[in-house]
């Protein structure tokens, strides 16, 4: 069934991608910098799925490690001496809300931003695209959000590029057997918010996505070949809105939460 690499694994749509592999008999290689969760995740889902889990951690955000990771990308299934399969599906999902102001806000925080939801997207889907067009078969999935379609800030930037590169990405890989697929959910129940500390107690419960709907509708769209995937009729519909309505009103609405 392959071999899949999921960032972010350690909790909320990356810990769903994981599952949602393993029960359909994927190998996964499970990325994030707590290694501990990572190792507890890997004996559960071995447990539970009975499928090969690699442990990888890395600070994306950390050029050494997130080099590891795009190692562990290249690699072929043809290297002496290595048992280690090829990664069939490449899920970029580590992210986080910066949860300040830009201009008061520390620009170590803006920059690790930055490296971990743009430069290792970018990173390891060159990697992946490498390999798995050279075998003639894959897929790359980058996490990116609705709020791509926003002028919400630096995490609303750090998505639009997202957004944008794979689609790129998606024209770059026609006729090459790879897929590319960019996942635009609007507000889902994971730690996200938590971790960022950010209250969002105002926004009633129809805004709101669960986990393991929004996966299992991704990774439909990638046996698809679908290339931008926007889970719910509800965030369907917002994201038409905010494509056709003129900037100014958008702009007009402000940060997206
Ligand atoms: N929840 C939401 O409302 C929405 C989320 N998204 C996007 O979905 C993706 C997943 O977020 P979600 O599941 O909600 O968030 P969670 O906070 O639940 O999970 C985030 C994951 O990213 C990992 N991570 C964070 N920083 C790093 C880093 N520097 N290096 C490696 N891994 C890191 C965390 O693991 P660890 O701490 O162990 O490193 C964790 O596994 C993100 O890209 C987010 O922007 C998009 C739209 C809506
Ligand atoms: C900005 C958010 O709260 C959310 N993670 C999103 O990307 O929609």
């Amino acid at each position: 069934m392959g071999t899949a690499l999921v960032t972010g694994a350690t909790a909320g749509l990356g810990l769903e991608f994981v599952w949602q592999l393993a029960t359909a008999r994927h190998d996964v290689v499970v990325v994030a910098r707590d290694a501990d969760r990572l190792e507890q995740l890997a004996a559960q889902v071995r447990a539970a799925a009975g499928v090969r889990v690699e442990v990888l951690p890395a600070d994306l955000s950390v050029p050494a490690e997130l080099e590891r990771v795009a190692a562990r990308l290249a690699v072929t299934g043809e290297e002496a001496g290595d048992d280690r399969r090829p990664v069939g599906l490449l899920v970029n999902n580590a992210g986080f809300a910066t949860a300040q102001s830009f201009v008061r806000g520390e620009l170590a925080v803006e920059l690790s931003a930055l490296d971990v939801m743009v430069r290792a997207v970018l990173v390891l889907s060159h990697a992946a695209a490498g390999q798995m067009t050279s075998r003639g078969r894959g897929a790359i999935l980058n996490v990116a959000s609705v709020a791509a379609l926003t002028a919400g800030g630096t995490y609303a930037a750090a998505k639009a590029y997202v957004r944008s590169f794979t689609e790129g990405l998606a024209v770059e890989l026609r006729g090459t057997g790879v897929t590319a697929t960019v996942l635009c959910p609007g507000f889902v129940h994971t730690e996200f918010h938590d971790r960022a500390g950010v209250d969002m107690t105002s926004v009633p419960e129809i805004g709101w996505l669960d986990a393991p709907t929004v996966v299992a509708e991704a990774l439909a769209e990638v046996r698809r070949g679908v290339v931008i995937s926007t889970p719910s009729v509800r965030y369907k519909a917002a994201s038409a809105l905010l494509r056709l309505a003129p900037r100014f009103a958008v702009r007009a609405v402000g940060k997206y939460r």
